[in-house]
């Protein structure tokens, strides 16, 4: 191509799903162990349903689609079927949110609903709800009306609800989906599931989350736990690893001292696992189509029910040669009809919703935390200090008043590629439709503080790990809010640093890729790879101050996604005036998911 960087420039038609990987993918390292119950679990898939087509490692890593999944699901179904085992496949939520197929819809649409009917097409046996579908009412309101239904019975919110009219036009609160699901499977398991969200506050008005601690002290709770399945699927977009499962599972274990209880967590994006006791395993299965979950049990017979239980679980890269080696198929054997179709479908899909329209040509790698920030190489200092510069004062009657703009860093959800940059690239590194609202007059030395200020409250004082102490709070309260993004960052720190980054990736002879160690015995990653470099990142991020005095009165610029805790931290920092919402306003009809394909038109076409 002419130029010095590895990657393919994609034409228009980037997004079409390349039969044989255009990127040599290394093979998985060893089959799957099965058991007597097996599971394929997805997680936070976020739209991501046409897989990552970038040429630049991780990408190829997960470079299959939904449709490759399906026909990997119809081949492992029938494997299992000639193993006479079961298996059940299983979703813990967050759909919405994240590249243009999900999101990049035409005015009148709704989020996700059409990548929606593609998933309903998968032989899912349950899904959860996840945060994500609780953002906006809409979404909520299309989960309840048109998915839930056609999953009969299999869509779980055991404790989110959605405010509707009743039939009397009198308002009533509802689960979204269903609490609970009983099922027999194949092999005549008896099977009790739910569905729980962690403990989301950031939830839009009219739909309502029930802590997890009152949820399992509710009558219907101790009803569907009461009678003894074969085993316990307990679903939920929340992480297996600090956080609520402990409830969940010890109010079951009060119950049930030795039936066999299987945790499916999402929600910090990473992939981990640990068993509660020896009769337990919780799976998490990391994001964006980028992992599949593979978890599988021995569960023997009744006279096996005091003994430990044997489980495996692996982490598999989402690509067709995985695919084709755990079912022991062909390039040209895989594909199954229902597979292809649901390839073709999204593709259109994406030419309907006009993904490859291109904004221009990002010259380099911009990357959220494989660069430091700031710098030349970060997405952050790209969005903060080049792009919001530029698209919110572009045709803005205040661009000539100084001014310091905030965002936080869990906006920016993916990297971007050297190459062409076009609606798809845009809406995956940036997808929220934030808007950017400000407070005028700030006097500039105030408004300086406010950034270190927001992150002291976030990143670097949460080391300290002072319990109880107001940064402690504040820090609960951000995670309540769905603030998140810190997990998986340190994951990928601790990914760098435990395994030689520096030195594996310097010796070139493995791909870059996750390199997982959770609290499961043995290797969990289902393929070999260096792991990616990572750089500590702040939660907040803020442009480059105007040189003016302290007493300069500024246009103080934030996303209203971060409102509530700027206008507290706002008003600690200063004892002059006490700032409340009347005093934010919209800054700019430019929303954070078109921000930066504004900038790519002006600065890299
Ligand atoms: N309107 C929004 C909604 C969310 N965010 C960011 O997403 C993070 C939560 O997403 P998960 O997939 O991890 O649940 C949250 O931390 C925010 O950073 C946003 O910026 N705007």
């Amino acid at each position: 191509c002419g130029d010095a960087h590895d990657h393919a420039h994609q034409s228009p038609s980037a997004l079409r799903k390349r039969l044989f990987p255009q990127a040599q993918l290394t093979k998985p390292t060893r089959p799957l162990e099965w058991g007597d119950l097996n599971i394929i679990h997805t997680t936070d898939t976020h739209g991501w349903l046409l897989g990552h087509q970038h040429l630049s490692y991780p990408e190829p890593n997960y470079s299959g689609d939904l449709g490759d999944f399906a026909s990997f699901v119809e081949h492992m179904k029938q494997i299992a079927v000639e193993k006479d085992v079961d298996l059940l496949l299983i979703d813990s939520g967050d759909l919405h949110d994240g590249t243009g197929l999900s999101d990049g819809f035409p005015a009148g649409g709704i989020d996700a609903h059409d990548t929606n009917q593609f998933l309903k097409q998968l032989p899912y046996d349950i899904m959860a709800i996840g945060n994500h579908e609780l953002y906006d009412y809409i979404n909520t309101w299309d989960m309840y009306t048109n998915f839930a239904p056609a999953l009969n019975g299999s869509y779980l919110s055991s404790n989110a609800n959605i405010t509707i009219f009743d039939e009397n036009n009198n308002t009533v609160s509802v689960p979204v989906g269903n609490r609970y699901r009983k099922f027999t499977t194949r092999k005549g398991r008896r099977i009790t599931s739910l569905g729980v969200l962690f403990d989301f506050t950031g939830n839009d008005v009219n739909t309502t989350v029930q802590p997890v601690a009152d949820m399992v002290k509710e009558q219907w709770f101790a009803e569907a736990i009461a009678e003894e399945p074969d085993v316990f699927v307990l679903v939920g977009h929340m992480p297996v690893s600090y956080d609520n499962w402990p409830t969940v599972f010890n109010a079951v274990r009060a119950v049930h001292a030795e039936t066999p209880i299987i945790i499916l967590g999402g929600h910090t994006h990473i992939r981990d696992c640990n068993q509660p006791d020896g009769r337990s395993m919780a799976l998490e299965s990391g994001r964006y189509m980028e992992t599949i979950g593979w978890l599988s049990a021995k569960l023997g017979d009744s006279s096996d029910s005091q003994k430990n239980i044997t489980f495996s679980r692996r982490y598999l890269d989402q690509n067709r040669v995985t695919y084709e080696y755990h079912t022991q198929q062909r390039n040209n054997s895989f594909d199954t009809a229902e597979g292809q179709n649901i390839t073709q479908g999204l593709q259109e899909l994406s030419d309907k919703y006009e993904l490859s329209t291109l904004f221009g040509y990002a010259p380099q790698d911009y990357t959220i935390s494989r660069n430091p920030y700031p710098s030349n190489g970060s997405s952050l200092s790209l969005f903060i200090n080049e792009a919001a510069p530029y698209a919110l004062t572009f045709n803005n009657t205040r661009k000539n008043i100084s001014n310091l703009m905030i965002t936080n860093s869990g906006s920016q959800r993916f990297d971007i590629y050297a190459g062409t940059f076009d609606k798809n690239d845009q809406i995956a590194a940036s997808p929220f439709l934030d808007a950017f609202v400000y407070i005028k007059n700030v006097p500039l030395g105030v408004a300086q503080q406010v950034l270190p200020a927001l992150n002291a409250a976030g990143a670097d004082e949460r080391r300290k790990r002072d319990l109880g102490s107001v940064l402690q709070q504040r820090e609960d309260e951000l995670w309540k809010r769905g603030y998140v993004d810190r997990r998986y960052m340190d994951w990928l720190e601790d990914m760098d640093r435990r395994h030689d980054g520096a030195v594996k990736r310097a010796s070139q002879n493995l791909t870059l890729g996750y390199v997982t160690s959770d609290s499961c015995p043995g290797v969990g990653d289902d393929t070999l790879h260096a792991p990616l470099a990572s750089y500590d990142i702040p939660d907040f991020i803020g442009s480059v101050a105007p040189s003016a005095s302290n007493d300069t009165l500024i246009d103080f610029v934030f996303v209203d996604f971060i409102q509530e805790q700027l206008l507290e931290i706002l008003n600690e920092v200063q004892n002059t005036t006490t700032y409340t919402d009347s005093d934010v306003e919209s800054y700019t009809d430019v929303l954070s998911n078109q921000l930066l394909g504004l900038y790519a038109q002006h600065a890299w076409n």
